[in-house]
């Protein structure tokens, strides 16, 4: 994808993931990324990287090819007007907004554009997010080079507007619940007998290639299971009790709660 300038409009803790997952890849030089928050202090590190980094939200989307929103859902529409001046039919915006549509997004801005929503996960920092995409008054072109802009990143979809909120519930927050599921695996070890950072190299290791052989093989995870499972073993009596505890019904409710706090705000 050629672009020439890209600005990121919030530059939080998935704004500067963004940045760091171009930065590594080498995607663009930092002298095309504009980054920008109000405490801009906390941006220094990617000044020291010659990333442009500044408060002044025009300043970052003139001119820019694309722009990420990456502020808070409750501060889009006051950016999007901030910067409504810039925008140009051309301007391709990704906003990274949980819960906002592409139709509200179209209606703070001054001219038709095409608008797209992602959903990446923090992993994009080390380029291994998985970045569900919704395109809005996009062409194909346009629709190519978003997916892959993030495809550099991770894994890339594009998906119906629709399901952007079971996107955000299954990719964006599914991260934080693998880490928790990591926690606890590294709490049970300690308890076995291993020390908290072996506990922990050994659970992640062990999550990491779970998700390597489905991903790698294309296999379902019950049929990886039977691999394991011996008859009258442990990993059958452990597995077992853990769905008597109700470990796929907790994971399963917890999902559901993230999403109906998206969809109804409950
Ligand atoms: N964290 C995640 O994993 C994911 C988050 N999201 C979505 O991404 C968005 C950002 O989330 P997250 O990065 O976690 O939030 P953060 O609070 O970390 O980042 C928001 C950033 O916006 C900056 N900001 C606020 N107001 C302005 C302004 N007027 N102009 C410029 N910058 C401003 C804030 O900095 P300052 O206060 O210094 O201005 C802050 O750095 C949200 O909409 C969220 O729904 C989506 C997917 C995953
Ligand atoms: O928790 C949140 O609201 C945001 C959306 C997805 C990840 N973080």
């Amino acid at each position: 994808m050629k672009v020439n300038k890209l600005a990121i409009i919030g530059g939080g803790n998935l704004g500067t993931a963004i940045a760091k997952g171009l930065l590594a890849n080498g995607l663009l030089e930092a002298s095309q990324i504009y980054i920008t928050r109000r405490r801009t202090a906390l941006l220094n590190e990617f000044l020291e990287k010659g990333v442009n980094v500044s408060n002044d939200n025009r300043l970052a989307a003139s001119g820019a090819d694309v722009i990420l929103l990456g502020v808070k859902p409750y501060q889009l529409e006051q950016v999007v007007k901030e910067i409504g001046p810039e925008l140009n039919p051309n301007t391709i915006l990704i906003s990274l907004a949980t819960g906002i549509s592409s139709e509200s997004i179209q209606s703070f801005c001054p001219v038709k554009l095409p608008i797209f929503r992602a959903m990446p996960n923090t992993a994009i920092e080390i380029g291994e997010s998985m970045t569900c995409v919704s395109a809005y008054n996009a062409n194909q072109e346009q629709e190519d080079q978003v997916l892959e802009l993030f495809s550099q990143m991770g894994q890339a979809l594009i998906i119906p507007e629709e399901l952007m909120a079971a996107s955000t519930v299954l990719a964006a927050c599914g991260i934080a619940y693998a880490m928790r599921f990591i926690r606890a695996a590294t709490q049970g070890g300690i308890e076995i007998g291993f020390g908290s950072k072996l506990a922990l190299q050994i659970s992640a290791q062990t999550i990491k290639g779970a998700a390597d052989l489905l991903i790698q093989k294309g296999t379902h995870p019950e049929d990886e299971i039977d691999k394991v499972t011996t008859p009258r073993g442990v990993t059958i009596s452990g597995l077992n009790e853990m769905e008597h505890q109700g470990f796929s019904s907790s994971l399963i409710k917890g999902l559901l709660t993230s999403f109906n706090k998206i969809e109804n705000g409950k």
